[in-house]
């Protein structure tokens, strides 16, 4: 067994692997250095597991419940710390796991996607090559993370190239915090009304209606350069932005949203892990 560990901008996101199979994927906020100092000298999995599962603050009980018990059933026998296969684009982080004993960083030059460039985000590049693994190449894969991303391959595994923009939540924090007057918003779980009446729903409404109409614009150029192409969305915000691309327009005359572009849409949250997996199995 091992276990996945990609390190966002926002969150720890894990996956727990028996050989090839992806068993349980999950997030957790970062962990602080000396919980992670106790992680190295952890000596079963169980241990470790118990630091890394999030756990309800008000009741102490572990949220994933079942699947949790399971897990630690399941490897209550492995001994030494659990080897953990790392990829990063935060190395600040990075630098906290380095003394982890059992601990394999993946860099960019490991991962079989031709014509990167040197400075390509490493998760970029393994969610480009889960998602080809899975729908074939070409591929465009969508991020929805801190930042939201574009990164599309052609049919020969070779990079095409992309873009880079603030994500949903980044675009909130910035207005709130480099404004004067404007609030922290939260997103809202339905598509706003574009013209909006109060300050809170015309943040969200600039914010979404700009970010969804964004998104079609790329999806509708990648099918005019590869119309085989295969479109895939992944990121802590993948099922918000694909519910508001799915309601109707909340406009005069709304007529319902992309129904052409959301029914082509693939969504998915693990296509990193799966690039990890088909990185490491590269390498045996
Ligand atoms: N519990 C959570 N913690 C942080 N972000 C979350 C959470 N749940 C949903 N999100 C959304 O996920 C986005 C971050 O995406 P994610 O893919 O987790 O980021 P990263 O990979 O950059 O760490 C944020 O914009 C936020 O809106
Ligand atoms: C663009 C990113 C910040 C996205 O990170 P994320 O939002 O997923 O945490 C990351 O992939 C990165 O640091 N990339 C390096 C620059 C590039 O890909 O060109
Ligand atoms: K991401």
């Amino acid at each position: 067994m091992w276990l996945a560990l990609m390190i966002g901008n926002s969150r720890l996101h894990w996956a727990y692997f028996t050989g090839d199979t992806l068993i349980y994927a999950w997030d957790t906020d970062y962990l602080p250095a000396d919980v992670i100092q106790r992680l190295s000298q952890s000596q079963t999995l169980k241990d470790l597991l118990l630091e890394i599962f999030p756990n309800d603050e008000a009741t102490g009980k572990a949220r994933h419940g079942n699947i949790e018990d399971s897990l630690k059933t399941l490897c209550s026998s492995v001994s030494s710390p659990p080897p953990i296969i790392l990829a990063s684009v935060v190395p600040s982080q990075t630098a906290l796991w380095q003394s982890y004993p059992n601990v394999r960083i993946l860099t960019l030059d490991q991962v079989p996607i031709k014509g990167i460039y040197p400075t390509l985000g490493i998760d970029r590049a393994l969610a480009l090559l889960g998602a080809g693994q899975n729908w074939g190449f070409p591929i465009l894969v969508i991020d929805a993370g801190t930042a939201l991303t574009f990164t599309g391959a052609d049919a020969n595994q070779h990079l095409v190239g992309g873009a880079i923009l603030p994500g949903l939540g980044l675009q909130l924090a910035t207005l709130a915090g480099k404004t004067g007057q404007l609030p922290t918003v939260e997103l809202p779980q339905q598509l706003p009304h574009r013209y909006a009446l109060n300050t809170k729903e015309a943040i969200q409404s600039g914010v979404i209606y700009t970010l969804v109409a964004g998104i079609k614009d790329f999806i509708e150029a990648w099918w005019r350069d590869f119309p085989q192409g295969n479109v895939v969305m992944t990121g802590g915000d993948r099922t918000l932005l694909v519910n508001y691309m799915r309601s109707p327009m909340k406009a005069p005359k709304g007529a319902s949203q992309f129904p052409e572009i959301v029914d082509s849409l693939n969504v998915e949250a693990n296509l990193i892990f799966w690039g990890m997996q088909k990185t490491l199995k590269n390498y045996e």
